[in-house]
């Protein structure tokens, strides 16, 4: 992909945060990687979504984070975008987002089961919870060890099968397989965590819904072992 067309598709993924309402002022970033050129593309840093044009995206080394283009400062989480890039190789985008009940879930501390099929369709078994960072973490390198709690957190899960995370007293991360695949990630982890806040204050002793269940329903959206890493098939 030419990075015009990068920018204007990243550009379009921040816009449709806004769009979708799953962002309050300038909270919020959403990037996309060229792995053949070696460079993702970000929101700048505080940049409001009213104000945002493609050209006003910067552009990323992928190896060692060094602005490659752009007169603003990439966003303040450029640093965990980059870990998960480097870690998830079959990702091609990535969200942050501070959307209201995913936020509530991260700081109550709690991963949130598969409480049913809406759940099921898009993230194979329970939102993971990172564990908190350390003292120590947070002082040597706030947002990049964000992105390895994350990645420790996913351990061998395939990433594009449980495409999003709760980063402990923070907030949600997601990813797809390009930008527009991440924000639809965000969406719906906003909407699952609406679900599920609900369903506790209904049934607070609810518990996930039958492993075969979920099975069934993330094989019948994304094909046989899908969340294996197998191909659809
Ligand atoms: O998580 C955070 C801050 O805690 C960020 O999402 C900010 O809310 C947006 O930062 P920029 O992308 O504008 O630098």
């Amino acid at each position: 992909m030419k990075l015009k067309e990068l920018r204007e598709q990243v550009c379009e993924a921040n816009l449709e945060l806004d769009r979708r309402k799953i962002v309050v002022h300038t909270w919020g970033n959403v990037s996309g990687i060229d792995r053949e050129k070696g460079y993702i593309v970000i929101k700048p840093s505080g940049v409001s979504y009213d104000k945002l044009t493609p050209d006003k995206l910067v552009v990323v080394n992928l190896a060692d984070g060094k602005v490659i283009e752009g007169d603003l400062n990439p966003s303040t989480d450029t640093k965990t975008h980059l870990v998960l890039y480097r870690a998830f190789p079959t990702i091609g985008g990535v969200t942050h987002t501070h959307s209201a009940y995913a936020v509530a879930w991260a700081q109550a501390r709690k991963e949130i089961p598969c409480f049913g099929t809406t759940h099921a369709d898009y993230c194979h078994g329970a939102v993971p919870l990172t564990q908190p960072l350390t003292a120590e973490e947070v002082a040597a390198d706030y947002e990049g060890n964000t992105g390895e709690a994350i990645v420790r957190r996913l351990g061998n899960e395939n990433p594009l099968a449980k495409p999003m995370v709760l980063v402990a007293g923070h907030g949600p991360f997601t990813w797809g397989k390009n930008a527009p695949d991440s924000v639809l990630n965000a969406v719906f982890l906003e909407e699952i965590a609406r679900i599920a806040t609900t369903t506790v204050m209904l049934a607070p002793n609810a518990g996930p819904v039958e492993e075969y269940v979920s099975e069934y329903h993330y094989q019948r959206k994304h094909g046989p072992g899908a969340w294996y890493g197998q191909k659809k098939g």
